[in-house]
């Protein structure tokens, strides 16, 4: 027998019975909310052209990549935005309206694998295309701490920053390129020492590079945003804290303002961003379980510019942080087993198919056996309810 014979590829798992009903009971649950605010589920491919990702910055190192008999090279999807606006962009490409779609689908990473990362995972999540202003981010938004609700949830929040805040500082430095992708990569990792570096070396106005080694600390309430506005001389940076002054008052509309927190140096791995962007973490956990933000400058990429926000939450770290949190992830039905003595198989099958028919969960003996034996099935399988027929 060769050693991988029994294992399952790096970072990838099985979900084992009970869990893996527990999830997809989640993922139901999250499907009907979006469902319930107006978004419509679609499907893509599970894997696309390498080309549909490549330009955005992504797939990077981190995909699975593959030949088809053509010697095309395709890839595992590593996102679910970028097929959704391949094909707004191409399937739907009459329709004018405001697109509300959902999703759920598995994904694939290279990721160096840890509890809560693994190299496949799914994603539940949803996408608005064609709306721009911040009524649209406020709703995204909204849904986004909805969710986390719906998934059962409690001790969470959402910081949101803005990458107009980001761009405009770099425009008002006057960064190199390459300078600017430096320190979008130091605030990726939240690398201080590394952007304090390299702010020293780009030689930037006083003002402006204090501004640049506070960001990684630029956390607070409604009132930072106040307090940038009088700091910041750039109106650039000054329309991106406005933005997200009116996203936040229009959050209050919907409640969940208590959930939300600024961070000003917030910039996600994906770098398609351009308008304000989220991440949402648990008390506790190291990771965000969920994430999102404006990208409208994606489907201009597949011919059809288009403002477009939204955002998606990774199942498999919300299972494992209800897990921590103490909630049972595991999910037992009430199963009612039938067993039946010798020559009376057909009685037995007949009774279960009529039990299920009025929507009992029945699990039948696979074999005539006595009742002690069924007593003893009993016990092993911890069944809550069990008939004979003898
Ligand atoms: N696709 C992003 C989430 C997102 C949806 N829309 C915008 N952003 C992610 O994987 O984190």
């Amino acid at each position: 027998m060769t050693e991988t014979i029994l294992q399952v590829p790096y970072g990838t798992r099985d979900v084992l019975p009970g869990e893996a009903s527990a999830r997809r009971q989640m993922e139901d649950k999250i499907c009907s909310l979006f469902a319930l605010w107006g978004y419509d589920e679609v499907a893509t491919p599970t894997f696309e052209y390498l080309d549909t990702f490549a330009g955005m910055g992504q797939p990077g190192a981190g995909a699975f990549k593959f030949f088809d008999r053509k010697d095309n090279i395709l890839m595992l999807r590593t996102d679910m935005t970028t097929p959704i606006a391949r094909m707004v962009a191409t399937r739907m490409r009459k329709d004018e309206s405001v697109k509300r779609l959902s999703y759920r689908a598995q994904l694939f990473r290279y990721e160096e694998a840890q509890a809560g990362r693994q190299c496949e995972f799914t994603q539940c999540g949803i996408e608005m295309m064609g709306a721009a202003g911040a009524a649209a981010d406020a709703e995204v938004i909204a849904l986004a701490v909805s969710t986390l609700m719906e998934a059962g949830l409690k001790d969470f929040n959402i910081t949101l920053g803005h990458m107009e805040f980001i761009n405009g500082l770099i425009e008002a430095a006057t960064l190199t390129e390459e300078q600017a992708k430096d320190i979008k990569h130091c605030l990726i990792r939240r690398n201080a020492a590394g952007l304090e570096n390299v702010v020293e070396a780009a030689k930037i106005p006083e003002q402006l590079a204090l501004i640049f080694k506070e960001l990684l600390f630029l956390h607070g309430g409604i009132a930072l945003l106040e307090d940038m506005q009088k700091r910041v001389l750039s109106r650039r940076c000054w329309n991106a804290l406005e933005n997200l002054r009116e996203i936040y008052e229009l959050a209050k509309a919907y409640g969940v303002e208590r959930y939300l927190s600024f961070d000003l140096g917030l910039t996600r791995s994906l770098d398609y961003y351009t308008g304000m962007l989220f991440e949402g973490y648990a008390a506790g956990m190291g990771y965000s379980l969920i994430g999102g933000g404006r990208y409208d400058n994606m489907m201009q990429r597949f011919g059809k510019p288009c403002p477009a926000t939204g955002f998606a939450l990774g199942i498999d770290r919300i299972a494992l942080t209800l897990e921590r949190q103490g909630k049972q992830f595991v999910e037992q039905p009430e199963t009612l087993f039938i067993a039946y003595g010798e020559g009376k198989t057909a009685e037995g099958i007949r009774a279960a198919c009529a039990l299920r028919k009025d929507g009992k969960r029945v699990k039948l003996a696979d074999r005539a056996m006595t009742e002690t034996e069924m007593q003893q099935a009993v016990q092993e399988n911890h069944y809550s309810t069990w008939k004979y027929i003898g």
